[in-house]
Formats: structure tokens, sequence, C-alpha cells
């Protein structure tokens, strides 16, 4: 299910501000990369260009490519709708319908895509997603019961869920423990790696410790000065760019001299 994300001279924009310039990076499948660098370096920006949720916002546009397994996303007979469905989100904050149940949660997703499924063909799903997202053991009891009732750690599991039940192979994930408590967070971490043996996973993250836990390769982005675009500085094994990055920029931020 894991697919290979190759970007090409990417440069994104908000109306005619360039937000992120020159990005070229290739993210591997079945693997965890992970995003770091200080506030406003685009890194939420350039997640959100994977799936084409930038240009949702009214001005937003790119330029360059952006190809899953060699075809490009931005491709002139391609359906955004659908690049969606291969490629999920999870975002900082977990956003579960609230008055929806788990079930219907973990479902919502596959309904948006107007998928006609069987009564017992959803049930297999719910229970399918909620166990890859390590919830299906304290919500099995309470299937039709709102979502909005779990805690902050699992209505985050529960997005994981719904996201993994469209079957996407890539999985976008912007801080998604930023609003969680430490054991929550270490839940989501063991998930993350788990989730990787069967998809391409990307994360945001501003907490270097967690960057070095859950991922195989990290990229730094940094920013020269206020209203300049950000800039891909390097990419490499999260072990090298923890002991031994190639740029200066890189070995300031991780050992916390800036950021
Ligand atoms: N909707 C928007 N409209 C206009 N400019 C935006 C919008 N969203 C982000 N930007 C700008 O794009 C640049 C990159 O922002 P982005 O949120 O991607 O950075 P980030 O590295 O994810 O930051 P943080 O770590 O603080 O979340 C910033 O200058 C920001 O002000």
């Amino acid at each position: 299910m894991a697919q290979r994300i190759d970007v090409k001279d990417l440069n994104i924009y908000y109306g005619d501000f360039k937000a992120v310039a020159d990005v070229g990076m290739a993210i591997e499948p079945r693997s965890v990369t992970a995003f770091i660098g200080p506030s406003g370096c685009g890194k939420s920006t350039f997640l959100r260009t994977l799936n084409r949720m930038h240009e949702v916002i009214p001005g937003a546009h790119v330029e360059g490519t952006v190809a899953v397994d060699g075809v490009d996303l931005y491709g002139a007979d391609v359906d955004p709708v659908a690049v969606r469905r291969q490629v999920g989100m999870v975002f900082q904050r977990p956003n579960p319908f609230p008055t929806m149940s788990i079930e219907e949660n973990v479902l919502a997703g596959v309904r948006l895509n107007n998928k006609r499924i069987s009564k017992s063909d959803a049930a297999d799903l719910v229970e399918v997603s909620l166990r890859s997202a390590n919830l299906w053991t304290e919500v099995k009891d309470r299937l039709n019961r709102p979502g909005s009732g779990l805690s902050g750690g699992q209505q985050q599991r529960l997005c994981i869920a719904r996201a993994i039940a469209v079957k996407p192979q890539v999985l976008l994930m912007d801080e998604p423990c930023s609003a969680l408590d430490p054991i929550s967070t270490l839940a989501i971490e063991d998930l993350i790696s788990e989730l990787k043996s069967a998809y391409t996973i990307v994360i945001v993250t501003h907490n270097m410790q967690q960057a070095a836990r859950v991922s195989d390769r990290t990229a730094f982005f940094n920013l020269a000065g206020v209203g300049q675009p950000g800039r891909l500085v390097e990419i490499d094994d999260t072990g090298t760019i923890f002991s031994s990055p190639r740029e200066q920029a890189t070995e300031d931020y991780i050992s916390g001299r800036f950021g």
C-alpha cells in the first residue's frame, strides 16, 4: 500500500507571498519521515501540498511537481478528491465529528466517498481500522456512543482510524501529539511505528525527541528571515541529522542554539 513520493522544484505560494522555495526530496515508502524546523519555516504548508490541501486556501498555489509513485498529483487530469483519498491526513487537534458515534466517525471518510458498503462489511471495516489504530479494545463495547466522549489521545487514535479506513497509501500527520499528554503521546508514537510497515508516513513535529524516536529520515527546514521563504536545508537518516548533520544551521537548531 505504501508509496514513494518525489518532490521536485516545489515553490509554494499564498497569493503573491512565496512561503516555501525550491524543495526537492524523496520520501521513501514504509518509513517515517519527520519535518522539523523553526516556527514559520513552512513545514505545515509543505505537508499540505502533499495531498493538495494547500490549494483549498483562496489564492494558494504551487509550482513544481509532487509525484506519488511516478504520478504528478498536480497533473491536469488529476482529481484532488482522489488525491486526498490516497494521501490521508491527521491534524494537530483531534477532530472527530462530535455528534457522530465512534463507529460512524470511523466510517465518515468512506461515506463521504459515496461508497456503498453492506452492514457486515462496515462492521468489519470499523473493527479492522480501530484495531490498526490500537483503539479497538478500549471502545468495542461503546461503538454507538459519541466520539467526543473519548479522551484526547483516544480521539486522536479515532481520527487515525478514520484516516486508515479509506485505505490511503500515505498518511500525513501535522503535529499529531501536540494536544496530548505524555502517555497518549507515547501511544500515538507506538502506533506510528506499527503503521509504517504498511504506509508512507510523514510527520511534522516541534518535538525533536519525538522526531528522533519515531522517524527513519528527518528533513530540516529553515528561514533566512521574516518575509523570506522557508527552504529545505537537508534531509538524511534521522541518526545522521541528530549526530553529524552536514549543515551548520541544522547543528545549531538541533543543539538548541535557535528556534
Ligand atoms: N493561510 C495562510 N495564508 C497566508 N500565509 C500563511 C497561511 N498559512 C501559513 N502562512 C504563512 O506561511 C509561512 C509558513 O507557515 P507554516 O504554518 O507552514 O510554518 P510552520 O513551519 O508549519 O510553522 P509552525 O511550526 O509555527 O506551525 C508563514 O510565513 C506563515 O505566516
